[in-house]
């Protein structure tokens, strides 16, 4: 198990949001995020979910507003610090193809300047369910085994911010569960944990709250099942949809035809 970080603090976004070109995304967000919030941001392509993931992570997206953890605006801290703060799983999982898998996922734990770097790739290699592809380089792996690597970086950073953007959208059924259950361990240890999602079930099951930004530039965020609703899903895409509940608990969003 990967120990989680000592800092556990609000992120506290008021009035913020990304800027692409020079045209602010979405109407400012202003919400306060507890220690154990995992989050999904949902809505349609184009919305905005991975520009709001890489403004706040400050990631060579811009920003307007202020992203604060704890005390800390995340604009103003230097790199190496914010490092140790928020690290971010991109949708993008391009990284230099040479790369053996043991290599990159050391850049997380080298990022955070993690004293033990060494037993943070073995555990977050074992965390992601990929321990066999230590020796393996990066460019001959398949596209899920590519996300599961850049999960595994992620977790070998070992922030209390954690950002994933589509975490599962290369992953068979078995790894999307797996996913699912890091997402909920990552929340359950107090790190805030925010993932960009089009799977609406993965975000009802996956999350303690969903911020669903609207194509007009609004946003609504709460309870998974409130603010992912028929009404609220129709407006958002168009698309009639029922919550499900199976005989276990596990609610299923589907489209009604
Ligand atoms: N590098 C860029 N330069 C200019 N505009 C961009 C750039 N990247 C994205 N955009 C625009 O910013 C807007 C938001 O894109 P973003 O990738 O954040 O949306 P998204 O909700 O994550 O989409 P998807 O669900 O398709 O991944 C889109 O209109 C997109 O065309």
């Amino acid at each position: 198990m990967i120990p989680a970080p000592a800092q556990l603090r609000q992120l506290r976004l008021t009035e913020f949001g990304a800027i692409q070109g020079s045209t602010a995304l979405s109407d400012p967000l202003t919400l306060t995020l507890e220690p154990g919030t995992v989050l999904g941001i949902v809505g349609p392509n184009g919305v905005g979910k991975s520009s709001l993931l890489g403004a706040i992570a400050h990631s060579g997206i811009a920003s307007y507003g202020s992203a604060l953890f704890g005390e800390e605006e995340l604009s103003a801290t230097r790199a190496r610090r914010r490092a140790q703060l928020v690290s971010l799983m991109a949708q993008d999982h391009g990284a230099p193809g040479e790369l053996r898998v043991s290599e990159l996922v050391g850049v997380g734990a080298w990022a955070s300047g993690r004293a033990d770097p060494g037993d943070a790739v073995a555990s977050a290699l074992a965390r992601a369910g990929i321990a066999e592809l230590q020796d393996r380089r990066y460019s001959e792996l398949s596209g899920g085994q590519r996300q599961l690597v850049q999960l595994a970086r992620v977790l070998a950073q070992n922030t209390p911010v954690v950002l994933l953007d589509e975490p599962t959208s290369a992953l068979d059924l078995s790894h999307q569960r797996a996913v699912e259950q890091i997402m909920r361990g990552l929340g359950n240890q107090g790190r805030i944990v925010i993932a960009a999602i089009h799977d609406l079930s993965l975000a009802l099951n996956a999350c303690t709250r969903v911020l669903l930004l609207d194509p007009g530039g609004s946003s609504h965020n709460g309870a998974p099942h409130e603010v992912l609703g028929p009404d609220r899903v129709f407006a958002a895409y168009g698309v009639r949809t029922t919550i499900h509940t199976t005989p276990k608990g596990r609610r299923i969003l589907a489209a009604d035809d």
